[in-house]
């Protein structure tokens, strides 16, 4: 893909060899133009210097033929002694002298040369030479008598040269004239030629340069016009999605604002947030990552109606513009197909992943509405959307605007209240299992505003983490726990640890073990007595590091537990890697895990898993007798919840311990004191009397009978009784009997499970007894001894059935017949 810096030094990039302008076009012609004349001229030079040679020849035969006649009329002047023109033996020698001039020129000069070379000329010229040589000695003694003889030997000698020369200059002329003229004519033919050749060549050239710089100029206003076009679309899309970028989401909402005016409707604004990419991103690196988002970004597209905007913000962050919008609903539609659209699992080359989406909305006014204004609401919805959960869309609010508020208020109390060190601890006991011994306790910070009251580190904490805040508040927290921590165990209380909250943004700190380790130093205290309570979220930004800093702590000294386990992403290899000692239930798994299967699974699957890796395991948040019962029984190590002890400032604890370290009640006297009989009988039925009944009819057979009148006192009995055989009615207002029966089949798979109805709903019977969710089917009235027949046979059967767990490690679920009472 083409960077704009990359298009920019194409466009500047001076390529002037490759596309001429005009002025190298012009400078073309002037210099084409210049070489056919001067061609012309060169050749029409040396015609005329042809010619002038050739002049010069012809001039030099006839000038020696007139000398030759010269020297004849002078002689004979001189020998007739002509008394008009008067003529001394002198001046007939000086004739002879010039024309031996002229002789000498034939045979020396330059110019005569060519001459020469024609053999008439030659022969002529010798035939001169001899003439000359046998002239002269005639010459000397002739006297001015015409009969003197030697008169009329030189006299024969001159005759036929005189007629050579000038026959030899008759013929060159001759031959000059034809040469002239062929020449003239190969000439002017050539001329001729190029006189149309030239113009028509030079309009052909120019034709063609015109052709090709046209041609050049398309070419070039086609890539230009293809470049801006890129350049416009780069400037206004993302370039990995293709999705209108920033810039242009600005434009079409401000279009949509004036539309909105113009047409009197309203639109919606849409902030889609991916949950879960970060992750991805960071495990998988980013060119997976980018995947990810290109394919969202294609199927959120699909999702879109022909006028909506949807537009990449940047990171996992979209948002979608809804114009003309007729009601409100339209948008949740469109939300609920952004939420499906996401939530189905993307395949990604060989991998298969699996993100969600949360969104907020938020819908222009009925007056003008400010286009940022509606994306910041739509923003702070979809925080709250990820706050509910994740995987779901808020609307904006006035009320969520207000939050915003109190967050920003609370920020500027919480920076005063950091400076003024405001703050208290309390600290909340933890108990261990086999002696219900006080083992240690959370530190938990406390803050009571002047004027707000009591504010919950669950509001306060969040908006440290976010401002950064958290790291000298997490420090005073470690310093005053330390010290009090020091306080304890100079007091005697020794074998306890005291567990501090520390939050992901501290522990990445990179002098958080430096630091650590002076505030223990400062406060004298052992590293053995402190553990650090860290939560799965540490791992996520670079799980590597994470590791390092633990075991940096561990070799300090410290304990380290894991907090909130199972809210994160519990990623079970990391976990095996963590130098870690304690792991801990979440409350949330805590609160309804003697009725909610999964609860109940989720809570007995990190009890196993913590076994297995040689870790203790503590619930938090245990509230009552039936969830300590049931942890208990699924082997939880230790314990800590209102059930035992609230959190309490140092004093009270101080108190506390010291009457725990001997401990009764609730651990022990719940735990193994408990004597519980073999056979025990769980009695449900809304309807007192029918308890009664029951409980009178069965009282007789050695059963211990617990009764409940709902499904809640069942469960918490169940919990905390090692229940055999359990009789329900079947229609009960908060559930039915089928329905609580699959419950607890799920929870206690070894109990027998028998439902006594008034009515029969054969629906509900038979797909209870499908699922083995109950035992047998009875139906009143009930026959007394019928009854108590088939209470002993669930009794026995369930005795078998353990005794065939025991043997073959599985449960047998019983018979699945119905037998109608
Ligand atoms: N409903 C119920 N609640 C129980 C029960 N037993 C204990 N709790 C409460 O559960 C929370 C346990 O602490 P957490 O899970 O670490 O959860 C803590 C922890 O995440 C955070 N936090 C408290 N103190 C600190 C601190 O010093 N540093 C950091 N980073 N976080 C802290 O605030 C959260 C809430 O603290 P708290 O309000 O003190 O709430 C405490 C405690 O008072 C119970 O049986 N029932």
């Amino acid at each position: 893909m083409l960077s704009l810096a990359q298009l920019g030094d194409e466009r500047h990039k001076p390529n002037w060899w490759r596309r001429p302008s005009s002025l190298q076009l012009l400078l073309a012609l002037m210099i084409f133009t210049a070489s056919l004349y001067f061609a012309y001229r060169n050749i029409e030079q040396t015609h005329n210097l042809a010619a002038l040679r050739m002049g010069q020849q012809i001039h030099t035969l006839f000038k020696t033929s007139e000398e030759v006649s010269s020297l004849s009329r002078s002689l004979r002047r001189y020998v007739l002694k002509d008394p008009v023109d008067k003529t001394t033996l002198e001046q007939v020698q000086l004739s002879f002298e010039l024309l031996v001039s002229r002789y000498q020129l034939f045979r020396e000069g330059e110019a005569n040369r060519p001459l020469l070379q024609n053999e008439h000329v030659q022969q002529a010229v010798e035939a001169l030479g001899d003439a000359l040589d046998a002239i002269e000695p005639l010459l000397a003694g002739l006297k001015a008598d015409p009969y003197d003889k030697r008169y009329g030997q030189i006299q024969g000698l001159l005759m036929p040269l005189q007629e050579q020369f000038f026959a030899l200059g008759k013929e060159i002329t001759l031959s000059a004239d034809v040469r002239s003229e062929q020449l003239i004519k190969q000439y002017s033919d050539t001329h001729s030629i190029w006189a149309i050749a030239a113009p028509v060549i030079s309009g052909l050239l120019l034709l063609i340069l015109f052709f090709l710089q046209l041609r050049r100029s398309a070419r070039l206003n086609q890539s230009l016009r293809a470049k801006s076009h890129k350049l416009a679309h780069l400037a206004s899309h993302d370039a990995l999605t293709a999705l209108p970028n920033r810039a242009l989401l600005s434009d079409r909402l401000s279009q949509a604002s004036r539309n909105a005016q113009f047409a009197n409707k309203g639109f919606a604004v849409m902030f889609v947030d991916l949950d879960g990419f970060k992750p991805i991103n960071d495990s998988m690196g980013h060119a997976f990552g980018d995947l990810v988002l290109v394919e969202v970004a294609h199927r959120l597209t699909q999702q879109m109606r022909p006028d909506d905007t949807l537009a990449r913000l940047g990171g996992d962050e979209f948002i979608i513009i809804l114009p003309n919008l007729d009601q409100p609903e339209d948008a949740v539609a469109l939300a609920e197909r952004v939420i499906g659209t996401t939530s189905r699992p993307f395949k990604i080359g060989s991998y298969e992943i699996h993100i969600t989406a949360s969104l907020g909305i938020s819908l222009s006014g009925p007056g003008a509405s400010s286009p940022e204004l509606l994306i910041q609401q739509a923003d702070l919805a979809m925080r709250q959307a990820k706050k509910q959960g994740r995987n779901n869309y808020q609307w904006y609010t006035q009320d969520l605007e207000q939050k915003v508020d109190e967050r920003v208020n609370l920020r500027i109390q919480l920076q005063r209240a950091i400076e003024n060190e405001a703050f208290t601890l309390n600290y909340q006991p933890q108990f261990d299992r086999q002696n219900g011994r006080v083992v240690g306790y959370e530190a938990l910070l406390r803050w009571q505003h002047a004027e707000l009251g009591f504010i919950s580190p669950l509001q306060f904490i969040p908006v440290a983490e976010n401002t950064g805040q958290i790291v000298p508040l997490s420090e005073w927290v470690l310093k005053t726990a330390c010290r009090d921590a020091r306080l304890l165990l100079d007091q005697g209380y020794k074998g306890t640890l005291m567990a501090v909250n520390i939050s992901g943004t501290h522990f990445q700190r990179s002098n958080f073990v430096e630091r650590l380790r002076v505030i223990l130093e400062q406060a004298q205290l052992p590293p053995e007595a402190l553990e650090l309570e860290i939560t799965e979220s540490v791992l996520l930004d670079n799980p590597d590091k994470a590791i390092e800093t633990m075991q940096a702590l561990k070799r300090l000294g410290v304990s380290l537990a894991i907090d909130d386990f199972g809210t994160g992403f519990s990623s079970l290899s990391y976990l095996k890697r963590l130098p870690i000692d304690r792991v801990k239930i979440d409350r949330s798994f805590v609160q309804d895990i003697i009725s909610d299967q999964n609860d109940a699974a989720i809570a007995k699957g990190i009890i196993s898993m913590a076994h297995h890796l040689k870790l203790k395991v503590i619930a938090e948040g245990v509230e009552n007798e039936a969830q300590f019962a049931f942890l208990k029984k699924n082997h939880c190590n230790e314990f800590q919840g209102y059930y035992f002890a609230k959190p309490m400032p140092l004093a009270q604890l101080e108190d506390f311990v010291s009457q725990r370290q001997t401990p009764k009640e609730p651990v022990e006297a719940l735990g193994n004191a408990q004597k519980i009989p073999e056979q025990t009988l769980l009695l449900l039925d809304d309807e007192e009397n029918v308890l009664r009944a029951l409980t009178r009819l069965l009282r007789r057979e050695g059963y211990q009978i617990l009764t409940a009148s709902n499904a809640q006192d069942a469960f918490a009995l169940l919990a905390k009784h090692d229940v055999q055989v359990i009789l329900s009615d079947q229609r009960m207002p908060e559930m039915s009997g089928t329905e609580f029966l699959s419950r607890v089949k799920e929870l206690y798979p070894e109990t027998i499970r028998i439902i006594l109805s008034g009515y029969t709903d054969l629906k509900s019977v038979t797909d209870a007894v499908n699922r083995g969710s109950i035992y047998k089917f009875l139906t009143r009235p009930w026959d007394d001894g019928q009854l108590r027949a088939i209470i002993a046979q669930a009794f026995q059967h369930h005795r078998l059935a353990t005794s065939a767990v025991d043997e073959n490690g599985r449960v047998d679920e019983g018979d699945g017949i119905a037998s109608i009472g």
